[in-house]
C-alpha cells in the first residue's frame, strides 16, 4: 500500500493551450486550462464534473501523458506524465476514454476496434496478468469470452475495452465517460470493483462523467471545473455536511446551469 501522506497525483499551477497548426499555441491566446492545482492521495476516488467544453477531457489527457506540459506542472506517482512513458507501459497508470481505436498504417489515422476476433483472444492476449484478477474482471464485467468483436454491441465492446485496461493492477486510473455505454447493473458492478481497488490497494481513480445516478456513495472527492479553472474541490464528507445547503457557484439564472443533486440534498448550482 502506498504512503497515505504522499500525493499520487500532483497538479501544480497547470496551464495548457492546444497548439495551432504550426505546433505552437496561437500568439496571445488565453490558456484553455489556467492556474489549476490539485493533489490526490492513495485511496482517493475523484469525480470530475463540469459542463461540456469545461476542460475535463483535456485535464485527463494531460494526466494520461497524451498532451505535453512542463514536467513540474503534473506529477503522477512522482513522475512526469508526458515524459515518462514507463508510467503507462508498466500499467501503473491507465487512461480509458473516448472511442476504442487502433492506429493503422497512416500516421495519426485510427479505426474502431471491430475486427473479427474473439473477446477471449483479446483479453488473454494481454501478457503478465494475474489469472485470478483476469477471472474476476471477466465476471464483474459479465463478458462472454466467445463474443466476436465485429458483431458485439457498443456496450459489450466497451466492457472488453475496460477489462483489458484494468487487467494490470493500476495505481492511477483515469476514466473519461467510459461507462456511458454500460447498462445500469454493469456500471454499478464496475464502480463497486473500483471502490475495492482503492480501499484495498490504495489505488486512485479520477472519473469524469455527466451521469450522476448511483454515484452518491462512490466518490471521496468532487472536483468541479469551469472554463479550464478549478472552481471547487470538496471532500465528500463536506458535501454530506452541507445537508440542506445550496451552494451557488453562479446564479441559478445562468444559462445551462449544471445541477448536481445528491441524496444529501446538497445542490451545487454551477454554470
Ligand atoms: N484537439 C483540440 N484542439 C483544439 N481545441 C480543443 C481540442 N480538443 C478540445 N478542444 C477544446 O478545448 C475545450 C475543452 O474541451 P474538453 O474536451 O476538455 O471539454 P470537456 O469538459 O471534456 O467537455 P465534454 O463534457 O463535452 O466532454 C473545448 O472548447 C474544445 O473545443
Amino acid at each position: 500500500m502506498a504512503d497515505p501522506q504522499s500525493p499520487m497525483v500532483e497538479i501544480n499551477g497547470l496551464e495548457f493551450t492546444y497548439p495551432g497548426i504550426d505546433g505552437h499555441p496561437p500568439p496571445g491566446s488565453t490558456p484553455l486550462i489556467q492556474d489549476f492545482s490539485l493533489s490526490l492521495f492513495p485511496g482517493d476516488r475523484c469525480l470530475l464534473v463540469g459542463a461540456n467544453g469545461a476542460g475535463k477531457t483535456t485535464i485527463l489527457k494531460i494526466l494520461g501523458g497524451k498532451l505535453m506540459v512542463e514536467p513540474h506542472m503534473v506529477r503522477v506517482l512522482g513522475r512526469s506524465a508526458f515524459h515518462d512513458t514507463n508510467l503507462t507501459s508498466s500499467g501503473d497508470m491507465c487512461y480509458l476514454g473516448g472511442e476504442w481505436k487502433r492506429d493503422v498504417a497512416f500516421a495519426g489515422f485510427e479505426v474502431s476496434i471491430q475486427i473479427d476476433v474473439s473477446a477471449e483472444k483479446m483479453i488473454f492476449g494481454v501478457g503478465g496478468v494475474d489469472p485470478a484478477r483476469r477471472a474476476e474482471l471477466i465476471k464483474v464485467l459479465d463478458i462472454d469470452l466467445s463474443w466476436r468483436m465485429h458483431k458485439v454491441s457498443d456496450g459489450q465492446r466497451r466492457r472488453v475495452q475496460i477489462c483489458m485496461g484494468l487487467l494490470k493492477p493500476f495505481k492511477v486510473l483515469l476514466l473519461d465517460e467510459i461507462t456511458v455505454d454500460l447498462d445500469v447493473l454493469g456500471r454499478a458492478d464496475l464502480l463497486k470493483f473500483l471502490i475495492k481497488e482503492c480501499e484495498e490497494r490504495g489505488a486512485i481513480v479520477i472519473y469524469a462523467t455527466h451521469i450522476f445516478d448511483g454515484l452518491e456513495n462512490w466518490p471521496t472527492h468532487i472536483v468541479y471545473v469551469a472554463r479550464g479553472k478549478l472552481q471547487l474541490s470538496l471532500p465528500m464528507e463536506k458535501v454530506k455536511e452541507m445537508s440542506n445547503l445550496s451552494l451557488m457557484v453562479s446564479p441559478p439564472t445562468a444559462p445551462h446551469p449544471l445541477r448536481l443533486k445528491f441524496k444529501y440534498n446538497t445542490r451545487l448550482l454551477v454554470s
